[in-house]
């Protein structure tokens, strides 16, 4: 998916939401444990609900991979129902690879031929040649972890080395790299206030905000610093939406939370 068709499909819904599928059978309704794949009952009762509210459905791969085999085909069988049924749908693999670059090929070939995702997120920590892999891929995107939304990010990416922060580094430099057209970052909605800077640096690009929900990240500060003139958001909520009920009611009720947060986006982009 082009960037284009993404903002295009966020000025028709009015949303620049993003579903995090993040699946734990420990907190999914019980009876979608008789299920035969209970992962993907629980993914595909979400979509349906939910895919009139989103541009954008995120599973972080973690989830998928600590179920083994059934996880990795819960995963697959919820991107294809996801490219068959909703292609206009942006899907972003939240895998957080990268590595030397012959792997980083496989890697890349694993999210974006394998499993036909429109994106994958990246550690940038390996540097250019192991980012540049997943760039070379058209019309496929790379979301480069710039300032996370976790209390950990400030270890090293608000560390100055060079007199500037080193999640400032990330983006400058990242800019240069081969195709770098095909970046988006990852900033936490929890780093509210960072992104004036950010958006000095980079102000054209999309950023991936994770931690509005259940992080207690607020979207009308992340709006306010963070929108750009083509939007360039895409504001992501896992647990606050999909876990809304564990009883029967879960797809709508987690449609429910979308709403509000997709009515919120509305006010914004009125
Ligand atoms: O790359 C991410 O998506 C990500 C980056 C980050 O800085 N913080 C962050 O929470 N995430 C992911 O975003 C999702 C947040 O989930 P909730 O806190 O349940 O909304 C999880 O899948 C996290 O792994």
């Amino acid at each position: 998916m082009t960037t284009n068709q993404l903002i295009s499909e966020i000025k028709k819904k009015q949303s620049f939401l993003c579903i995090g599928l993040d699946v734990d059978l420990n907190k999914i309704p019980e009876h979608l444990l008789k299920e035969e794949d209970p992962i993907f009952a629980f993914n595909k009762a979400i979509i349906d609900a939910t895919h009139h509210l989103c541009v954008a459905y995120k599973p972080n791969t973690a989830f998928y991979e600590a179920y083994g085999l059934k996880g990795w085909k819960a995963l697959e069988k919820t991107i294809n129902y996801l490219n068959e049924n909703h292609p206009e749908i942006f899907t972003i693999a939240d895998a957080k690879r990268g590595d030397i670059g012959n792997t980083s090929t496989m890697y890349a070939k694993a999210f974006f031929e394998d499993l036909a995702f429109d994106s994958v997120t990246v550690a940038p920590y390996m540097g250019k040649d192991s980012v540049e892999p997943f760039l070379a891929f058209e019309n496929k995107h790379t979301i480069l972890l710039a300032l996370t939304s976790n209390k950990g990010a400030f270890d090293f990416q608000t560390k100055t080395v060079d007199n500037q922060e080193l999640y400032k580094q990330v983006l400058e430099t990242s800019k240069t790299w081969n195709n770098s057209e095909n970046l988006m970052y990852v900033v936490g909605a929890t780093k509210a206030e960072y992104l004036a800077d950010i958006r000095q640096i980079i102000p054209d690009s999309f950023l991936l905000v994770p931690g509005v929900g259940a992080q207690g990240g607020n979207l009308q500060d992340v709006c306010k610093y963070g929108m750009n003139k083509s939007i360039g958001l895409l504001i992501n909520s896992s647990r606050g939406i999909i876990y809304a009920s564990k009883e029967d009611d879960f797809a709508q009720a987690a449609a429910k939370k979308a709403a509000e947060l997709q009515q919120e986006m509305k006010a914004i982009l009125d």
